[in-house]
This record gives C-alpha cells, sequence and structure tokens, in this order.
C-alpha cells in the first residue's frame, strides 16, 4: 500500500504507512515487498524475538536482553531498528548471532513457525502511559510529524488510528493465540519498573544465559533510566522521555479517564488476559 494520512478532529493530520491492514511508520525505505519476506526469512535457532507494541519498553528490554546473550555491559547496545526496519540483507549477513529481533508486528506478519523454533519476550504496559507516551512520540518524530493536542490525540489512540492499529487488538491477537506457548516469556514495563532485578533474572532463566548474580546486578543498574539516557546518541533521545509508572495521571482529565475505562472493559470483557498492569 502506502503512505495515508490521518486526520484528527481539529484537523491536525499524522502520517503512517498501511500494508496489509496495518499502519506501520511511515520511513522512506519501507518496502511492501520487505514486509511480505519477513514472513519466510531464515530463522536461526538461538533468535529471540521480542515483541511489543510501541512505547511499552523495547528500548529496555532490548538492552537487557542484548546484556545477557552477549555478557557484556560495558556499552549501551541500543537497536538500530525494528525488523520491519532492517534489510533482509543486514538481518542475513551483518546481525551477529545470537540476533534480537525487536518489532511490533501482529502475529500474522511474523516469520512462519519463530514463536514454535525461537524464544519469544513480550512486554505489555499500562496502555494508560503507551497513549501518553505514543502522543509525545508522535509529535518530536518527523515521520508521523503530529502537531495535535492531547485531547484530540486520544480519541485516535482508542480507535487505533496511528502505528501499529489499537493497543487492544494487537494485545489481544498475541494473547489469544501465544498464551499458552512456553517459547514466550511474558513482561510488563510495571513490573521492570518495581523489581527489575528480579525480571532480569526471569529473562536470565528464559534465556538460559546462566549469568551470575553479580553480572546481573550490573545490567540492572547500566539498564536503569538514568544510565540508559547518559549515553544517548542524539537519534535515540525520542525513544526516552519520562521513564516512569503512571504519568498518564497528569495528562487525563477525569472525565477522559472515566471514558477510557468504560472503553478497555468493553473491550476486555471476554479475555482473560492476565498480564499485570493497574489501570
Ligand atoms: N531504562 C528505562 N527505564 C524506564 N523506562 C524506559 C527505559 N528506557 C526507555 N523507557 C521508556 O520506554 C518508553 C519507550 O518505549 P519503547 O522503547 O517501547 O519505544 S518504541 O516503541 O521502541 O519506540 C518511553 O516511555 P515514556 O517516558 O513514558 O514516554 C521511555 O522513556
Amino acid at each position: 500500500m502506502g503512505p495515508v494520512k490521518i486526520v484528527d478532529a481539529k484537523g491536525a493530520g499524522l502520517t503512517v504507512y498501511e500494508w496489509d491492514n496495518v499502519y506501520f511508520p511511515n520511513w522512506p525505505w519501507l518496502k511492501d515487498a520487505h514486509l511480505k519476506a519477513l514472513r519466510t526469512m531464515p530463522l536461526r535457532e538461538d533468535d529471540v524475538f521480542l515483541c511489543t507494541y510501541p512505547k511499552s519498553g523495547t528500548h529496555w528490554a532490548h538492552e537487557i536482553l542484548d546484556m545477557l546473550l552477549t555478557g557484556k555491559t560495558d556499552k549501551h547496545q541500543l537497536p538500530t531498528a525494528p525488523l520491519a526496519g532492517m534489510t533482509m540483507d543486514y538481518i542475513e549477513h551483518e546481525l551477529a548471532s545470537p540476533r534480537i529481533f525487536n518489532n511490533h508486528l501482529y502475529p500474522k506478519h511474523m516469520p512462519e513457525g519463530a514463536t514454535d523454533k525461537v524464544k519469544v519476550v513480550c512486554v505489555s504496559r499500562n496502555p494508560k502511559d503507551i497513549a501518553v507516551s505514543m502522543y509525545h512520540f508522535n509529535k518530536v518524530s518527523p515521520e508521523m510529524g503530529y502537531d495535535g493536542e492531547w485531547s484530540d490525540f486520544l480519541p485516535l489512540f482508542l480507535e487505533g488510528k496511528g502505528i501499529y492499529n489499537s493497543w487492544w487488538e494487537y494485545t489481544l491477537q498475541w494473547w489469544n493465540a501465544e498464551k499458552k506457548n512456553p517459547n514466550i516469556l511474558w513482561l510488563t514495563y510495571e513490573d521492570m519498573q518495581e523489581d527489575c532485578f528480579h525480571q532480569i533474572k526471569r529473562v536470565d532463566q528464559f534465556l538460559d544465559t546462566g549469568r551470575t548474580l553479580d553480572f546481573m546486578e550490573t545490567v540492572n543498574k547500566r539498564c536503569s533510566f538514568q544510565s540508559m539516557t547518559k549515553s544517548l546518541q542524539a537519534q535515540h533521545t525520542r525513544f526516552f522521555r519520562k521513564g516512569e509508572v503512571g504519568d498518564w495521571k497528569n495528562w487525563f482529565t477525569v472525565a477522559q479517564n472515566e471514558e477510557f475505562d468504560t472503553f478497555h472493559q468493553q473491550k476486555m470483557k471476554n479475555s482473560d488476559f492476565t498480564v499485570r498492569f493497574e489501570l
């Protein structure tokens, strides 16, 4: 397909790229052929997929996975691009194993067999905090180019009119398809904030990386928001904003919060989604 302009109630626009009924970021280098080719991408048995709805803590989790898998904590290895934004040549010839593929793909767009053959880490986050994080991201990202107001952005978020469509659609598709899959580790941003060391130990066990407690303590320190933001390169600054749980309280009005809760309950009413966060 191609670029699509989404317009809010006051006429402010947000540009996305539509392919197979999903909105991707409108990167000039994004190609339908690449998205299609991802389905048949050759896998290696030590590949790890990091699957998240955007703004769920992808960069944070990527750092943890990278340090545990490589055994190195000396420098921050921020991801170069999500899977959709890489070239097949880079994927196959330049990425050293074990490869970590952070991505926001729907299950139907994932490389075939990935969730059966290799390990997958999913991270969820309270959608209220995601909405706020996404609002700011859309405003500072040139490919999105949104200059609207929070009150006009929130309805777009609820309707799934933005990159990777609806949080509810994405979350329920993953949960319904994969909740019983032992190859998947489910994490939440909130649990990582509460006790990141514990979550690092879970990831170590899941990936069978066998790191020492001392090593994992270093990972914990190196992955803190303060540590990661201290050594940021300019191109990454937009991925790090506040790094907090509950910033939504500074943005939602009482009425917006009530509307959101009603919407959320309606969307989740038939679901047994149990990954923890408090709305
Ligand atoms: N180390 C660490 N600790 C706590 N929080 C962190 C950390 N690193 C990134 N962040 C926050 O995660 C939000 C960005 O999410 P993603 O990395 O998933 O963004 S993206 O989808 O890859 O664009 C974004 O959240 P907000 O601050 O709420 O906007 C980042 O600030």
